[in-house]
């Protein structure tokens, strides 16, 4: 199987080490996605860390700077998949003190989910994949 381009999403929390709190994000585009929630996030670039672009993408996407913790792995260790030309890298995080994470062009709404609603957006579907861990850390 040829190597999979790594997406990453933050599963931003409100408290790394006692989590109940997650933020899912509503698309705006492209159309055959928007609606849908996810975790905010993009594309890896060449040579970057998985870490400093979930950094760079939330900067860009929800204008806020964010501290990066470990990451969600399914049962066996692995990442999310998504089709067969990406992947999906889930890792925790917390916006810095003083920020405010605010909805800009990429998205339209914002939501701070618990574990009892977390199943209450449409989620993208690989993201759905890793529901049920991590409504189990919460
Ligand atoms: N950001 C994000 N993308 C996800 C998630 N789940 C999922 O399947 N994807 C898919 C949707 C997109 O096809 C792809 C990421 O594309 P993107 O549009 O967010 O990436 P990007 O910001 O780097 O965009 P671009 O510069 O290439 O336009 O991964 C998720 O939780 N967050």
């Amino acid at each position: 199987m040829p190597h999979r381009r790594l997406v990453v999403g933050a599963i931003l929390v409100d408290d790394l080490g006692a989590p109940s709190r997650v933020l899912a994000c509503r698309r705006t585009r492209p159309e055959a996605i928007a609606g849908r929630w996810e975790f905010p996030g993009g594309k890896v670039e060449p040579g970057e860390t998985p870490a400093a672009a979930l950094v760079r993408e939330v900067a860009e996407e929800l204008g806020a700077a964010i501290e990066v913790g470990a990451e969600l792995r399914d049962a066996a260790g692995g990442r999310w998949p998504i089709d067969e030309r990406y992947e999906l890298a889930l890792l925790f995080a917390v916006v810095a003190p003083g920020e405010l994470p605010r909805a800009g062009s990429d998205h339209d709404e914002l939501r701070w989910l618990s574990a009892d609603t977390l199943g209450s957006v449409d989620w993208l579907p690989s993201d759905t994949q890793a529901l049920p861990r991590l409504r189990a850390l919460l």
